[in-house]
């Protein structure tokens, strides 16, 4: 029995680190997963396609966790074990969320392989998600926030303490993503100096629940590249022609959100940089079977 699901990556409107409180968009750039389920071999194994070394406790806690719920459910005699095979074009440890991005397609990847899509909701898929993120201890406060984007699309703003949706809404924007060619581990952040600017934060989660998501990204960006120590270049460039820019999570990529004429032009910036630049729109579908 095999499923397939795919769920797209995000990009931060208010980073959690300083207040347990976050807000993030799904942008259309996917990680895919397989499931293949086995009644009779008790293994959980998983693999990264293209990346023999990576760090599969995640997907494989997810595997576990929905087998655990509903491994029993449909067929009999019922599932016991299982392997997973991600493929993402999303970059790890970029700050676009390839751990939710890969959490999310693997519990609906599950569920889909044992016929049992129907049997959760979606935002409870996403908080399964983020159980198994705790376990693998890839996150600091869970990042419900980026789960729920990805899982539900478009934005959503959430209390990451108590896994609580507080709002969604679907934005329709052009999206400009550079990546440096740097690694930045969320579970290596510096949360003291996040939780120095919890005042910046509190106005940018008001904002976002104002709905003023531009805005509000673009105070998160002031902040937390003054926190976590990223220069501020890349967001006073952006500002010359829209009106929201951020550092992403923990860094180190930053998005851009507006229209496609004006992410054109702050692109010839940010391609003078090292690394990578791509134009990508925000994503209101979610995470889905395919
Ligand atoms: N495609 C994937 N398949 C399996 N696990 C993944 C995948 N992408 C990310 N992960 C997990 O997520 C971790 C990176 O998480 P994190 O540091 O939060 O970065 P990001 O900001 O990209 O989410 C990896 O070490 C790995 O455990
Ligand atoms: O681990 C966490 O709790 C979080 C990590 C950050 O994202 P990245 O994983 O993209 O760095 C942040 O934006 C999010 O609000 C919470």
């Amino acid at each position: 029995m095999e499923g397939t699901a795919a769920a797209p990556a995000a990009g931060t409107v208010l980073n959690a680190l300083a207040t347990g409180r976050g807000s993030a968009f799904a942008i259309d750039e996917y990680t895919t997963a397989t499931v293949e389920v086995s009644t009779d071999d008790e293994s959980v194994t998983g693999e990264v396609a293209g990346a023999p070394d990576a760090d599969t406790r995640l997907v494989e806690r997810c595997v576990e966790y929905v087998l655990d719920a509903h491994g029993g459910a449909v067929g009999t005699p019922p599932a016991v074990g299982g392997h997973v095979r991600t493929e993402s074009e999303v970059p790890m440890a970029s700050g676009l969320k390839s751990s939710s991005a890969a959490a999310n397609a693997t519990v609906m990847a599950t569920l889909d392989a044992l016929g049992a899509t129907d049997r959760m909701t979606r935002e409870d898929m996403a908080r399964l998600g983020v159980m198994a993120a705790r376990d693998a201890g890839v996150t600091i406060t869970g990042a419900f926030d980026d789960a729920s984007a990805s899982m539900l699309g478009g934005v959503t703003v959430t209390d990451n303490d108590a896994d609580d949706l507080l709002a969604r809404d679907e934005v329709d924007w052009d999206v400009l993503v550079w990546t440096p060619p740097e690694q930045s581990f969320s579970a290596d952040a510096d949360v003291e100096r996040c939780r120095q600017i919890a005042p910046m934060a509190r106005l940018v989660e008001d904002l976002a629940l104002d709905g003023a998501y531009e805005r509000a990204m673009t105070v998160n960006g002031l902040a937390f590249c003054a926190a976590l120590q990223f220069d501020t270049e890349p967001l006073v460039e952006g500002l010359r022609h829209v009106e929201g820019v951020s550092l992403s999570g923990t860094g180190p990529s930053f998005t851009a959100v507006g229209d496609r004429d004006a992410l054109e032009q702050v692109r010839e910036y940010w391609a003078e940089r090292p690394g990578t630049t791509l134009l990508t729109t925000t994503q209101t579908e979610g995470t889905h079977t395919v």
